[in-house]
């Protein structure tokens, strides 16, 4: 998908037609398609017959499946892909069907934005009079729903635990089904865990757990957790929090987290889960409108403002810590030697804390990809005003040092910002400082243009400030154009001067 800062309307027109794709997977999965098509796959006829579809029409349909990867279909005989497999057939462990029917469900009140933005919050519930029959059935829907998207989660959250040997007992708050501590449960046997939500979800909750392995561990606790929990404060090893910060507002929030921290044992763990602003913007942008359409007061919030009510709350806290998918967890402790026990890497703690300073990416790359051809310094020398200012080719650094140097390093971050120059190449100093201060201490950075960190600069043959000047990508010899496609980034040149710029600097690490 093009992107904003390409000042192209395919943008636009990417954006009008969204809907086109979840139609199609909403279709698919309601009727049991990729269900029907298992275990060896149809004939498109026989589909037709079991979907009672127009053949000719199923047939457009399927090469729109097969061109989004979802199924194969060639000579009238159709077949799932790997991916339609594993998530999309009904009965499988791994079925998503469930949030995915739950996301199509959510489209009316999407539809309600403008009303939503009008009134300033939900403007459509459902009816006072719905039967009982119809609220337990939508109450479970939604707990399936949730259910498929963390147990996804759950698999990256894991691995930060495997260097503790957890025991003792979890509070799961606002759990749901509880798929969050049962796979706590499943990893670390000597814990117990107990459930706090609605009674409705953990009537529900049990029924689901009834008869596992780890069944007689979980305890079962409703309660409204935006009033006293009547439960023993300090008690427990491991407290969850997933996906229930963005549920209310600031005072709801901040309550909720309170009562979280208060009731963490002294060597125990909090983890908060969610969308936080920070990570995978576009999605944590949107679910904080979802939340508007869809919640009396919910929002998705910085990870700045969830890390200071923690502090409050007397808790050391570490950095965001982005999953791979689109949410992050934050994890806090009374005591901060028990942060030392996660598996976090230095790097991404690192990259979490130089996002703060208000980069719009903060990429960890190999220094390998760093690409350092001959015709560079061409471009310096043949056609920029910058040839010979202080820190500009010739004065800058050769192409074959740059080469020779990128040697002593594997690991950095490419680091995307946007103009005003001055502005970016301090934060870029301000982000190698950070790094060096961490332990870094071969932090070394290269920005993006000449050097305009003075606001007077010295002149070409007499810089004042080296201590803080810093060469750019570009006069070192540096491809910037495909250095950061290689980073899995886009950087396009600008068809018209007032386009869009972004700024890419690199912060060469170790
Ligand atoms: C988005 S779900 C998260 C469920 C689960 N923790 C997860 O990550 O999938 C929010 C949960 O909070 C529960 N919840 C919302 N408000 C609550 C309240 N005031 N008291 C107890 N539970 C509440 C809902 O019933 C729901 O199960």
């Amino acid at each position: 998908m093009h992107d904003p800062q390409d000042m192209n309307p395919q943008y636009l027109e990417d954006l009008a037609t969204g809907y086109w794709y979840s139609e199609v997977l909403f279709t698919a999965v309601e009727q049991g398609l990729f269900t029907l098509l298992e275990p060896n796959g149809k004939l498109v006829v026989e589909l037709a017959n079991g979907l009672n579809y127009d053949f000719r029409s199923l047939k457009r349909y399927l090469h729109v499946l097969a061109v989004l990867g979802l199924v194969f279909e060639a000579d009238g005989y159709c077949t799932n892909t790997k991916l339609s497999r594993k998530y999309l057939v009904q009965g499988s462990e791994t079925y998503q069907g469930d949030s995915i029917l739950w996301r199509k469900y959510l489209v009316e009140n999407w539809k309600s934005m403008n009303q939503c933005l009008e009134k300033g919050t939900r403007v459509l519930f459902p009816p006072m009079d719905e039967p009982e029959e119809a609220v337990r059935e939508r109450f479970r829907r939604y707990c399936r729903a949730m259910d498929c998207i963390v147990k996804n989660k759950i698999e990256e959250i894991l691995p930060i635990f495997s260097q503790i040997k957890l025991q003792g007992e979890i509070l799961d708050v606002g759990s749901g089904l509880g798929v969050f501590s049962t796979g706590f449960l499943k990893k670390f046997p000597e814990t117990k865990a107990t459930l706090l939500d609605m009674e409705q979800v953990l009537d529900y909750a049990e029924e689901t757990h009834a008869g596992k392995a780890y069944a007689d561990r979980i305890q079962y606790r409703p309660t409204n957790i935006l009033e006293a929990w009547e439960l023993p404060k300090k008690q427990y090893s491991l407290v969850i929090l997933s996906n229930i910060v963005h549920a209310f507002a600031e005072a709801e929030t901040g309550y909720v987290l309170s009562e979280a921290a208060a009731h963490l044992a002294e060597d125990g763990l909090l983890i908060v889960h969610d969308f936080f602003m920070e990570h995978a913007s576009a999605k944590a942008a949107l679910s904080d409108l979802n939340m508007l359409v869809n919640t009396y007061n919910g929002k998705v919030y910085s990870s700045a403002w969830v890390q200071q009510q923690l502090i409050d709350a007397g808790l050391t806290v570490t950095e965001l810590i982005p999953l791979e998918s689109d949410t992050s967890v934050l994890i806090a402790a009374r005591q901060p030697t028990k942060l030392a026990e996660l598996c976090i890497s230095e790097l991404q703690q690192l990259s979490a804390k130089i996002q703060t300073l208000g980069f719009e990416v903060v990429k960890p790359i190999e220094a390998d990809i760093i690409h350092v051809p001959e015709w560079v310094g061409l471009k310096c020398e043949f056609g920029c005003d910058g040839f010979g200012l202080p820190h500009c080719p010739p004065n800058s650094i050769q192409s074959e040092k740059t080469q020779a140097m990128l040697k002593d390093y594997s690991k950095c971050l490419l680091l995307q910002g946007v103009p005003p120059t001055r502005d970016f190449q301090r934060m870029v100093l301000q982000a190698e400082h950070t790094a060096f201060k961490t332990g870094y201490y071969r932090a070394f950075s290269l920005w993006a243009g000449p050097c305009s960190i003075c606001p007077e600069c010295g002149g070409r043959d007499n810089c004042k400030n080296h201590k803080n000047a810093r060469p750019s990508m570009e006069s070192s010899g540096i491809d910037v154009y495909e250095t950061v496609r290689r980073a899995g980034l886009s950087l396009e040149t600008r068809p018209e001067k007032d386009d869009y710029i972004k700024y890419f600097a690199l912060l060469l690490l170790e």
